[in-house]
């Protein structure tokens, strides 16, 4: 099943009396356990279609589903808690609360979301360990490198019961072997289930999902399917 379809969507912004067409008529459809990476030069609508598939915003034209249930027909509330519940985001600067230690980050979701304190710890130190920073759950984001800051923010996206991740150029402060780790973190969430649409600008990186979607002018353009598997780089042996 496919747990993100977009259906002919269009997106429109208002600049003064011009319009912006950030997207035209784009289909998509991720299913759980893939990955959909997208490419396309800068202004091109990549980030716009995440925030349009994470019910951020919503489309001018065309229908969003997650999860089989489209944003437009839901109440306001229940997209709220589709957004907290099944959603996860990452974004290139991390957006970690900095107040907050590792683990109280990553509790935040479920807290938000009515699950006891002591509860939502013990989720987010699974979580953590998920993400092998069992050890930095007590630091704070400024104890903590970018990348293990970025896998933090990795770890506040999948916890829970998350069904689609949703990441912007997660990658893009990062040098390659911590933006390798993060791309290992997101192919090992869609192993268990997830499915992530992910914005690079990385052609390399790019190379480790299912299916890259390019778009140009808010139109995709083209779709390729890169292969092997993930399995050989989950192993550590990035075959390109
Ligand atoms: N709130 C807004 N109001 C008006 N125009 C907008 C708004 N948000 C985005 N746009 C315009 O929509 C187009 C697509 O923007 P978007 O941010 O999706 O591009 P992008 O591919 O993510 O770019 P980049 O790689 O530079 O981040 C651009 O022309 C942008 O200027």
């Amino acid at each position: 099943m496919s747990v993100l379809e977009l259906r002919a969507v269009s997106k429109t912004y208002l600049d003064g009396a011009d319009e912006v067409h950030a997207l035209s008529d784009v289909d998509l459809s991720v299913e759980a356990g893939r990955m959909v990476a997208v490419m396309g030069p800068s202004g091109s609508g990549k980030s716009t279609l995440l925030t349009i598939a994470g019910a951020l915003e919503s489309a001018t034209a065309g229908e969003v589903l997650v999860a089989g249930h489209s944003l437009a027909a839901m109440s306001r509330d229940d997209r709220a808690r589709l957004r907290r519940r099944a959603i996860g985001y990452v974004f290139q600067d991390f957006n970690l609360l900095p107040g907050l230690t590792a683990a109280e980050n990553v509790a935040m979701p479920l807290e938000l979301d009515g699950m006891r304190a002591g509860k939502a710890r013990a989720v987010a130190l699974r979580t953590l360990a998920d993400v092998d920073l069992a050890d930095r759950a007590s630091r704070f984001p400024d104890q903590l490198s970018g990348g293990e800051r970025q896998r933090v923010a990795i770890a506040r996206s999948i916890v829970g019961d998350r069904k689609l991740l949703l990441a912007d150029e997660p990658t893009g402060a990062l040098d390659s072997t911590n933006g390798e780790a993060v791309m290992r973190l997101i192919l090992a969430a869609c192993k268990r289930g997830l499915a992530a649409v992910v914005v690079t600008h990385d052609a390399q990186l790019a190379s480790w999902a299912d299916r890259v979607v390019f778009i140009r002018d808010g139109r995709v353009v083209d779709r390729t399917a890169p292969r092997p598997g993930p399995d050989s780089l989950l192993a550590g042996k990035p075959t390109r």
